[in-house]
């Protein structure tokens, strides 16, 4: 469950990703500051280095250069059994295709996190597998998840992001393919996580999506050249 002391407050210095040896960075951050409890939109054209960066700040990805540190943890340093074992504590990840098993049920796809982290899985957790699936409104019965419309199985993996309870959520592009409808009930479901304890971070091209964070970072060429912080309340 949510540990405080990996709660989301994440401070980034000197940041560089290069994927090739010797090639310009696609991505340079001198510094950047995000509090616990924020709501942040991450926007900017194709190629400008969003997902690189949410890929980088859960520790899937290596920076070529650079601290990034949630709270105390730089996790740069981490290894890599650390850090798996930091995210799996830290970070619920919706994953722009979902990343979920066809063949399995719904449920069986929101313990997958157990079972990576070699859980045996107690009727405590796969309760929690169950409520979480009720929360987010997925129809529990189906045998396959592929027999789940795209937006049921968006929300089958924000269930998933959830069951650790973790308090940094990221998303990358969560309404990504889906329709109008399905976009609006994956985007209320991801914002209906956000609150004091917990950091929500998306990177999105849909607007709806981007005019609902409280903050909001631009991207362009791999570098931040926006940064603003707003209230889509009284903006809306
Ligand atoms: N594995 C990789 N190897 C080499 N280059 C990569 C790799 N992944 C991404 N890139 C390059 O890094 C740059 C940033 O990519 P990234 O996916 O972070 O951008 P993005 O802003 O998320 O783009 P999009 O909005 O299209 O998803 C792009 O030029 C991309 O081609």
């Amino acid at each position: 469950m949510a540990d405080q002391n990996a709660a989301g407050l994440l401070r980034i210095t000197d940041l560089e990703l290069c994927y090739q040896k010797n090639a310009a960075p696609v991505l340079a951050l001198p510094t950047l500051a995000i509090n616990r409890g924020e709501v942040v939109g991450i926007s900017g054209p194709s190629g400008s280095g969003k997902s690189s960066l949410l890929y980088l700040i859960s520790g899937l990805l290596r920076p070529t250069r650079g601290q990034i540190n949630w709270n105390d943890t730089d996790i740069t340093k981490l290894s890599e059994g650390a850090c798996d074992r930091w995210r799996r504590q830290s970070i619920g990840f919706v994953f722009q295709d979902f990343h979920l098993i066809d063949e399995v049920s719904p449920l069986e796809n929101v313990l997958i996190p157990a079972s990576f982290a070699g859980w045996r899985i107690s009727a405590d957790t796969r309760q929690r597998a169950h409520d979480l699936l009720d929360q987010v409104g997925v129809p529990m019965a189906r045998k396959s998840t592929s027999d789940l419309s795209r937006g049921e199985q968006q929300r089958v993996a924000i269930a998933r992001a959830l069951l650790f309870d973790p308090p940094i959520i990221l998303a990358d592009e969560p309404t990504a393919s889906l329709d109008d409808a399905a976009s609006l009930v994956a985007a209320d479901t991801l914002f209906s996580l956000a609150g004091p304890n917990r950091t929500v971070i998306t990177v999105s091209h849909d607007r709806d999506v981007i005019d609902r964070c409280k903050r909001i970072l631009k991207f362009d060429k791999g570098h931040l050249v926006d940064d603003v912080s707003r209230n889509p309340a009284e903006d809306a």
